[in-house]
């Protein structure tokens, strides 16, 4: 039980919800007691008139009216309580999965780009919805239970020894059996289920990809083999759904056969108690029959609770694994900075920790507020890897990144990135609107500042033909873009952040040289006070750029101007060249 400990808070958090739901089930269960009592008064009614003891029929009739009125009204009562109890256990439950719902999300959040390199998204979602629901279980339903058969214990058992103490303990000794036999079926259940929501995944990845990759199966006309590969991960499921059924189908003859156990023995031992003389009403011999079918449902439960709460320690111990994780980025101030946007590496030496990589290497330049850099080097330079360390997405291992002359590891980490416009290499545009994919630099911006970042990225033009404009939905159900409309929406959301320091990683690839000549005339218009720095494959890109350095294996091999360079010999001059002959081509 110790990673369930966790849940504890949100006990304490619901307390007086829970503390109700207590008084609700022992009302409910007092009310289903009355029946039991009621039905042997009845039936020993019956019996004295039987035998002659009660001679007036219309006494008999007016008892067993009275009686059966009510036990009407106590069933009724009984199960309104029920009604509520349910009603407040599992609703609580819902608010505590809720809870714990958001608790994980928000840690998600935190953690750093390195845990969701090290994790995959399967088990990241598995975490917040399978394992949520299992820990719900037993903040529900088996919390539910588990106060619903103790108060019945408590009320029903010590009652029965009142009135029978030997009868009683034969109608309990095959309950025990019941629960474990309840117990060890429902651990094979839950097992198997396991297995059957693994099978499930598995084809649910194998639907999504296919229907994901469509173009690539119908373009290779890999339609037959996709068939075949899904007829057989649809075979394996359903084998396992029918191994699932067949311990299933268990489960209720079990019951019956356990209940049917329990309710011979009432009548045997009963009856021969009765034949000697021990017992002197057959009323109470009803009335333990009873007992005993209201004692099966909440003794099998205590077999199933146990395993429902084995399943959710399981599951609160995985979402503990990754609640403990703490995010290596860490924010070490809240004081609100004051960000100009001069960026300065110095000596920054860093490697990947999971590729083991070392994909800069002593890399230092600087750039200044209302300057330009640019980044040029063959793929796998370091480049990225360059803007994303000024964004904290990693520590440098050596050396030291400095804003306006501050490390950033001392920085306000929501100020410092909130001063970073982005642009990454894979445009990621959500399925929403163009113009929420667009505000999500600024949330609240007006549709005057929409068009103008759209018009600043060059791309109004585009959204303008759609007939839908900037309410044209993306993605899966909307219209797909082009890669070069993807990357201008994409630089329209940085350009709206109005941020002090704007990123662009080789943003400009997939649009023609006309439109990145527009794109490169805006920008120089609205960076003035900003500093930009562009990654890019491009001459043409950073040709204007105020300072250009050359990544070759992680380390700046040259530096300089665009005139500079191309007067000396090397990478630069040489790409130049190469670009040169292919636009005169
Ligand atoms: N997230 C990562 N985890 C591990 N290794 C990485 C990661 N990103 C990049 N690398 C490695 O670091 C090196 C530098 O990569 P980076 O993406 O910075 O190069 P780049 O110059 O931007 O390349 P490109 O022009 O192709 O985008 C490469 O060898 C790459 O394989």
């Amino acid at each position: 039980m110790k990673h369930l400990k966790h849940l504890n808070k949100y006990f304490l958090k619901y307390k007086w919800l829970l503390i109700g739901g207590l008084f609700i089930t022992i009302l409910a269960r007092l009310f289903a007691l009355v029946t039991p009592r009621l039905i042997r008064e009845s039936t020993n009614a019956i019996e004295k008139y039987v035998n002659g003891e009660t001679v007036s029929a219309a006494a008999v009739r007016s008892e067993l009216i009275t009686n059966i009125l009510l036990i009407i009204g106590a069933t009724l009562i009984g199960a309104f309580f029920t009604f509520l109890m349910r009603q407040t256990f599992i609703v609580v439950s819902r608010h505590m999965e809720y809870d714990l719902k958001n608790e994980i999300y928000r840690k998600y959040q935190e953690l750093s780009l390195n845990f969701y390199k090290q994790n995959r998204t399967g088990d990241l979602m598995n975490r917040i919805s399978e394992d949520v629901s299992k820990v719900r279980m037993y903040l529900g339903p088996a919390i539910m239970y588990s106060v619903q058969t103790g108060i019945l214990f408590i009320v029903v058992i010590p009652y029965m020894f009142t009135q029978a103490p030997e009868l009683t303990m034969y109608t309990i000794a095959p309950l025990p059996i019941l629960s474990f036999a309840i117990y060890k079926l429902s651990v094979a259940i839950n097992q198997r289920s396991t297995i059957v929501q693994q099978y499930l995944s598995k084809l649910n990845t194998f639907t999504q990809e296919s229907f994901s990759g469509i173009s690539v199966i119908k373009s290779y006309g890999l339609e037959p083999q996709t068939n075949v590969a899904f007829v057989a991960l649809s075979n394996e499921n359903k084998e396992k759904n029918i191994d699932l059924v067949k311990v299933q189908a268990f489960f209720f003859p079990l019951m019956v056969l356990l209940i049917g156990a329990s309710n011979i023995l009432v009548i045997y031992i009963g009856g021969h108690k009765f034949i000697t003389g021990e017992i002197d009403n057959l009323g109470i011999i009803v009335e333990f029959l009873l007992y005993v079918n209201m004692l099966t449902w909440p003794v099998a439960t205590v077999g199933w609770v146990t395993s429902i709460v084995q399943q959710a320690e399981a599951s609160q111990r995985r979402i503990n694994e990754f609640l403990k994780e703490e995010p290596q980025i860490q924010n070490p101030s809240n004081e609100p900075e004051d960000v100009q946007g001069a960026v300065a590496f110095k000596n920054v030496t860093f490697t990947y920790e999971d590729t083991h990589i070392t994909a800069l290497k002593n890399v230092s330049f600087e750039v200044n507020s209302g300057e330009t850099l640019a980044i040029i080097g063959k793929t796998g330079a370091g480049k990225s890897t360059i803007l994303e360390l000024i964004g904290r997405l990693y520590d440098v291992e050596k050396g030291e990144i400095l804003i306006d002359g501050k490390d950033i590891r001392t920085m306000n980490l929501t100020e410092l990135r909130d001063s970073i416009g982005y642009v990454p290499q894979d445009a990621f545009l959500f399925s929403d609107s163009i113009r929420n994919n667009i505000k999500f630099g600024k949330a609240d911006a007006s549709e005057g500042e929409i068009v103008e970042a759209a018009k600043n990225a060059a791309v109004h033009r585009n959204i303008a033909g759609f007939s839908k404009g900037y309410d044209t939905v993306l993605g899966e159900r909307g219209i797909t873009l082009s890669g070069g409309q993807k990357q201008r929406v994409s630089i329209a959301r940085a350009i709206i952040h109005d941020p002090k320091i704007l990123l662009f990683d080789d943003s400009l690839s997939a649009v023609d040289t006309e439109t990145e000549e527009e794109i490169l005339n805006n920008l120089f218009k609205i960076s003035q006070n900003k500093t930009t720095i562009i990654v890019s494959h491009r001459i043409s890109s950073v040709k204007n750029a105020d300072k250009i350095i050359i990544l070759e294996g992680g380390e700046v091999v040259q530096r300089g101007t665009h005139q500079e360079l191309l007067n000396t010999e090397g990478y630069y001059k040489e790409l130049y060249l190469k670009q040169l002959s292919e636009k005169e081509m």
